[in-house]
């Protein structure tokens, strides 16, 4: 089995000591089987009558042996068309998906950025601070130190006593970013969470990332969005079809990407 590939930094040119690796990915392969008709396959849908209608089961290649070294302090894009793995990878990660070859090591536990499955919409906004809060293992203490701060990050104090059913999916989208990374987080895994919300918010977004990366945190952000990815993020994997095309500086990675898109 190929062993993990070394972060491209640590060749740049007065690079101090080399730097704690925090997530090593191993040429990993991820498949997906799946019902023809298009359904994943589960134990509800493997009945007999079921496949004889469809034929069986399809395997989708996700993954085909991606291997690379995150290192503190990394603040790592993964750009790709749609498609093409990153979401699988970073399901991979954090353990939600299970690989099919190679093997992955973190130093603690990745969070993906997210509390959207604990919150509940008739609940106002401030509720699902606390209902948020909670569910990303805060104590009721830490809660209310963090409130007032996570309320002013997230722009909708005016709206914060309404239930979260009347709130627009930029505002929801603006709290679930604010209760999140209220924690600190070593591993942080954002996939695609800035794409709503508007300029500013934007901008607050990415500072809270460069944030936590430089309070040595490691973070993976996914993103169809070329310029957070340059306003953010030091590496960048670029992923094609399920490989790992390139993986090295923000520039030269996003560079080589959209020059491969305007090529017809
Ligand atoms: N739960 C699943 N069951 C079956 N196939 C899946 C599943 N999730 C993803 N796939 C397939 O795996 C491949 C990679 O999907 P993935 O979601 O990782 O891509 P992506 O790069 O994140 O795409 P996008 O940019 O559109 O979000 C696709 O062919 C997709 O159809």
């Amino acid at each position: 089995m190929a062993g993990p590939t070394e972060s491209p930094l640590d060749d740049q040119p007065g690079a101090a000591e080399p730097r704690r690796p925090v997530v090593v990915v191993d040429d990993v392969h991820v498949e997906y089987k799946v019902l023809s008709t298009g359904k994943r396959a589960g134990p509800a849908e493997t009945g007999r009558r079921l496949l004889q209608r469809t034929g069986g089961t399809r395997t989708v290649h996700a993954l085909k042996g991606v291997s690379f070294t995150a290192y503190e302090n990394d603040s790592i894009g993964v750009i790709g068309s749609n498609g093409s793995g990153k979401s699988t990878l970073m399901r991979a990660i954090t353990g939600l998906t299970p690989t099919s070859q190679g093997s992955i090591h973190a130093a603690s536990r990745p969070s993906m950025l997210g509390v959207g499955a604990a919150l509940i919409k008739d609940l106002s906004g401030e509720r699902n601070v606390i209902l948020g809060g909670l569910a990303l293992g805060l104590s009721r203490a830490e809660i209310e130190a963090k409130y007032e701060e996570i309320v002013d990050f997230s722009g909708i104090r005016d709206f914060i006593d309404l239930p979260m059913r009347t709130y627009s999916s930029g505002m929801t989208a603006r709290l679930k970013f604010a209760i999140a990374t209220a924690r600190d987080h070593e591993i942080l895994i954002v996939d695609e969470a800035l794409a709503v919300g508007d300029q500013a918010f934007r901008e607050r977004s990415e500072a809270r990332i460069r944030a936590i990366r430089d309070d040595a945190g490691t973070v993976f952000l996914v993103s169809h969005s070329m310029r957070s990815i340059r306003d953010t993020c030091n590496r960048v994997l670029w992923i094609d079809r399920g490989v790992l095309v390139m993986d090295g500086p923000t520039d030269e990675v996003v560079d080589a990407y959209e020059q491969s898109r305007a090529t017809p």
